[in-house]
């Protein structure tokens, strides 16, 4: 059964920066991928031994419609194979944020990793953001679950 969606999603400007005149844009490697791959831009490839972390540059900037962001999550192929992830994933792009979009890669492999220019490192994924009012409080509601957690559930 097919269901019908729509094909209008949101539109993301994109800015080449100086570090990223053939920077690729993200892209999404299949019609339903919810995540558009994002590309390293580097003038030496990079590589990360085992425990080590990097910023790595993207050569881009964006601007996200207000109500949006760009969360940055890890490719799991990369991960799988190579063992090298986000490290604070979901990165979280601000729709006011205007600087270079960047990565942080942490191989948590054993061997080195080595990361080169145009190299796809992570994905993004566009998601609509709900903005809250937080007003303090003296007291709240009751429920059942209260003040359990942590692993509070399915135990006698
Ligand atoms: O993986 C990431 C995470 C963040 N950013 C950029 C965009 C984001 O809008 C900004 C701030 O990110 P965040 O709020 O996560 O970091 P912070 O440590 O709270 O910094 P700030 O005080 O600038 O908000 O940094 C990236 O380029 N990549
Ligand atoms: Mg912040």
């Amino acid at each position: 059964m097919s269901v019908s969606r729509s094909p209008e999603g949101a539109t993301v400007r994109v800015m080449r920066l100086e570090n990223g005149q053939d920077a690729k844009l993200p892209s999404y490697a299949s019609e339903g991928a919810a995540g558009a791959d994002l590309s390293a831009a580097l003038v030496a490839p990079l590589t990360l031994e085992p425990g080590e972390r990097a910023l790595v540059p993207t050569g881009l900037a964006v601007e996200l419609p207000d109500g949006f962001e760009m969360q940055i999550r890890p490719r799991s192929g990369l991960a799988a194979r190579q063992g090298v992830t986000v490290l604070n994933s979901p990165g979280t792009i601000d729709s006011d944020y205007r600087g270079e979009v960047k990565v942080l890669l942490i191989n948590l492999g054993a061997e080195p990793v080595m990361i080169s220019h145009g190299d796809r490192i992570a994905q993004v994924v566009i998601a609509p953001v709900t903005r809250a009012a937080f007003t303090l409080a003296e007291a709240l509601s009751g429920s059942v679950r209260g003040e359990g957690g942590f692993g509070s559930t399915g135990q006698n």
